[in-house]
């Protein structure tokens, strides 16, 4: 068991790899993300999406689960300190992070449908 700091990257990579581990097994909403992600993925493959399109579209993916991901690491840190006990800046700051997941959510959203409705309607 390792508090101190990493030696080198391979450690650190290691570290990483077991945070990401711990959300996908742990975490709900970062699951139902990958789920989303995947079948985003797959409609911009059947979309026959531009290059830069296929860009914007990874990029916003990857910025939701990061930051589904850093709500539960503040989560995990916030129960860590309250010993899971009613606390306003608790609530604040759990509510601030949840908050900032649903903003790039929507954007995410409406970024989505501004890439893909003009696909859609050329399809159909
Ligand atoms: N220690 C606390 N003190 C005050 N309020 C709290 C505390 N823990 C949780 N809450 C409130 O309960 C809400 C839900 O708690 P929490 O974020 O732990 O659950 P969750 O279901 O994992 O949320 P999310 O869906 O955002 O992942 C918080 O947004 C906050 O308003």
């Amino acid at each position: 068991m390792q508090t101190t700091k990493n030696k080198h990257w391979f450690q650190a990579a290691r570290h990483a790899g077991d945070g990401l581990q711990y959300a996908v097994r742990h975490e709900r909403n970062v699951r139902f993300d990958l789920v989303i992600g995947t079948l985003v993925v797959i409609a911009s493959w059947w979309c026959h999406l531009t290059r830069w399109e296929w860009v914007v579209v990874l990029l916003l993916i990857g910025l939701v689960i990061s930051a589904e991901i850093m709500n539960s690491a503040l989560e995990a840190v916030i129960d860590l300190t309250t010993n899971q006990e009613y606390h306003p800046l608790a609530k604040a700051a759990k509510d601030m992070a949840a908050g900032m997941v649903w903003l790039l959510a929507i954007v995410a959203a409406i970024s989505g449908l501004i890439i893909f409705i003009p696909h859609l309607v050329a399809k159909f």
